[in-house]
């Protein structure tokens, strides 16, 4: 049987901001259709892993780092590839904050996601043609916001914000989306939201899922896989339902509190995020 292509590939990526080692040495394949969480304490070079993947910060200079996504080179030994533009027309990166425009519609912000697909005119004076239209409709509808979409952007809530920045996504056509810290800023309940619509979009359209995350609770709860960086580098890599709390433990040491939501103890059998288990679309392959 053939095997699932990849879609991410990174190696030996080296990354320093003036004399601070943010990435060291890290080598990861994502293959296609995976949901993998990035898990790390503050400052453990999520953000600055991501960045490197859509092409937002560039590897040391000289060193052997090298980024493939989707087959096309994103940079290699620090210089970025000319073509990485286009590549960030099927790659939809989703941040903490600030994905949308405030001062304009939700559905513009949604619609923004067809831009690449337009002529110039059009993107100009953001006239979309009525299937864009329509295809954004159905996205928002999906993440089940389709009410807000004549709103101002800035009116809704930060769980509505980043189910309108899935649908941009979904607009986008996108192959992969990198979510960096997508949850970071919301309370438990949209957090669950929107960690199981991108877990619906994974699953259901096969879009590979890359997302940073503080909390292993929602990790284990919507991503099979887990990879795992302090200090820049991978310590681990492999199934989420092995991150026991003592192995996080031994991982993070004093840090390891940091990776709990508030309330979110180990369960009693030691594993992480027994409140989220229970409502994860995982639970029952984990409970196995
Ligand atoms: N633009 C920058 N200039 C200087 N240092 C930076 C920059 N971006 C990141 N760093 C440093 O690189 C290291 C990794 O930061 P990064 O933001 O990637 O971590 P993180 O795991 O995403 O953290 P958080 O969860 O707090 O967002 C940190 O020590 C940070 O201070």
């Amino acid at each position: 049987m053939p095997e699932t292509p990849t879609v991410i590939e990174v190696r030996a990526l080296h990354k320093h901001f003036g004399a601070q080692a943010a990435l060291r040495d890290v080598s990861l394949t994502v293959r296609q259709g995976e949901m993998v969480a990035l898990l790390g304490a503050s400052g453990s070079g999520k953000s600055t892993l991501l960045r490197h993947l859509s092409g937002l910060h560039h590897a040391d200079a000289g060193s052997p780092s090298r980024v493939d996504v989707l087959g096309r080179n994103v940079q290699a030994g620090g210089r970025l590839s000319p073509r990485v533009r286009a590549l960030r027309a099927e790659v939809a990166t989703i941040f903490q904050q600030f994905n949308l425009v405030d001062r304009l519609p939700v559905m513009t912000n949604v619609l923004a996601g067809a831009l690449p697909r337009q002529p110039l005119w059009r993107t100009l004076f953001k006239r979309f043609p009525c299937c864009e239209v329509q295809r954004a409709y159905e996205a928002l509808s999906r993440v089940g916001i389709e009410c807000c979409a004549w709103q101002r952007a800035s009116t809704l809530s930060g769980g509505q914000q980043q189910r309108a920045a899935i649908s941009r996504a979904l607009v986008q056509g996108a192959k992969v989306i990198l979510a960096d810290e997508p949850i970071a800023s919301l309370d438990p309940e949209s957090s669950r939201r929107v960690m199981s619509l991108l877990a619906d979009v994974n699953r259901e359209l096969g879009v590979t899922v890359l997302v940073s995350l503080h909390q292993v609770d929602y990790a284990f709860a919507f991503c099979p896989r887990t990879v795992a960086l302090r200090a820049g580098e991978i310590v681990y890599d492999g199934p989420t339902r092995e991150l026991d709390a003592e192995r996080l433990r031994t991982l993070y040491g004093s840090q390891t509190d940091e990776l709990f939501a508030p309330g979110g103890q180990p369960a009693d059998d030691g594993r992480a995020g027994a409140t989220l288990r229970a409502l994860s679309p995982l639970a029952v392959g984990q409970a196995a």
